[in-house]
């Protein structure tokens, strides 16, 4: 595998999320099915030996040292002792703060990868604890298998659900997690279910009614795509998708897609194209 080459760094859909209660420290007890989709940010990896962590280009209003790629690779470097740097190379496709989890996949993707190319040997479980401390959702992304997690979201258990094409879109809006997870409306009594990775009829988010009342642009996408396919918000929103068994028609839909909002069709993934290019 050259360094030069592309590692891809894939969005998630979050094909439930039910709330099950609150913990006295304000964080909630969840139930969240993790899938990823073969549509993904691209990094470039040069390898160098002055220890500096370099990336390009810029993201428009995240400062360099704050970037959770630069955050992964300082990481990794401090927990091995490594002298080695990287120049790293971001072409940015995923919408941020979407609910596609872009920013904690760049970080998996980036210590994955500088892991096996500066031969620093850490094992998977260690690099998810280190992606931990970056945000949430980076070990899901760092173990790359589709995952039905427990607890406060920290409990992964790997899972097989089907792999059909989704519709995502994107309305031109941003929602804060801790905006969602704060509001006095949100339902927080769902009960704890077991095996819900095999009772797809169950699966819902109890996120999307306060986020579609408190962002009309996502209630209106939702509404728009429920008209070709079963429809959900994922994580806290922004982004919406519809499921289809075939992709042409999913592809159709897109093509009405009303300008005001992108979207993208893409391949639901139990293995995420990271792992899948780790295991080639
Ligand atoms: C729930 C998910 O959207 C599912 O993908 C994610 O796990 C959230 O991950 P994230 O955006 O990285 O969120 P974090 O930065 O950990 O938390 C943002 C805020 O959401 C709230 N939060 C998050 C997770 C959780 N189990 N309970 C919470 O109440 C907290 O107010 C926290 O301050
Ligand atoms: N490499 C990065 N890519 C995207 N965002 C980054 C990156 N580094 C830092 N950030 C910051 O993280 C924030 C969240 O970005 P991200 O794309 O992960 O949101 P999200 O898709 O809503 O994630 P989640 O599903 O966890 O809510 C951005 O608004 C940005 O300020």
């Amino acid at each position: 595998m050259s360094s030069s080459a592309a590692w891809p760094a894939p969005a998630k859909l979050n094909l439930c999320l039910h709330i099950n209660g609150r913990r006295p420290d304000g964080y909630h007890e969840l139930q969240t099915l993790f899938q990823f989709v073969d549509f993904a940010d691209q990094l470039h990896f040069d390898i160098t030996d002055d220890g500096v962590i370099a990336l390009t280009p810029a993201i428009p209003g995240v400062a360099h040292d704050d970037n959770l790629i630069v955050r992964a690779a300082r990481r990794l470097q401090a927990h091995t002792g490594t002298h080695k740097g990287a120049r790293i190379h971001l072409d940015k496709r995923l919408p941020m703060g979407g609910g596609l989890g872009g920013g904690s996949s760049d970080a998996a993707t980036t210590l994955v990868a500088l892991n096996h190319l500066w031969n620093t040997g850490v094992d998977e479980d260690t690099l998810a604890d280190l992606g931990l401390a970056l945000g949430a959702d980076v070990p899901v992304f760092v173990r790359g298998r589709a995952a039905m997690a427990d607890g406060v979201g920290e409990k992964l258990r790997p899972v097989n659900v089907e792999e059909p094409w989704y519709l995502v879109v994107v309305p031109d809006v941003e929602v804060s997690t801790a905006e969602v997870f704060g509001h006095p409306d949100l339902t927080r009594d769902s009960a704890k279910i077991t095996a819900l990775e095999t009772q797809p009829e169950r699966w819902h988010n109890d996120c999307q009614k306060v986020v579609c009342e408190a962002y009309p642009q996502v209630a209106k996408a939702l509404s728009w795509l429920v008209e070709y396919a079963p429809s959900k918000m994922t994580g806290t929103g922004s982004c919406v998708f519809g499921r289809f068994d075939q992709q042409q028609q999913a592809q159709a839909a897109l093509e009405q897609l009303p300008a005001e909002w992108q979207g993208f069709v893409a391949r639901g993934c139990n293995l995420s194209p990271l792992q899948a290019k780790l295991g080639q």
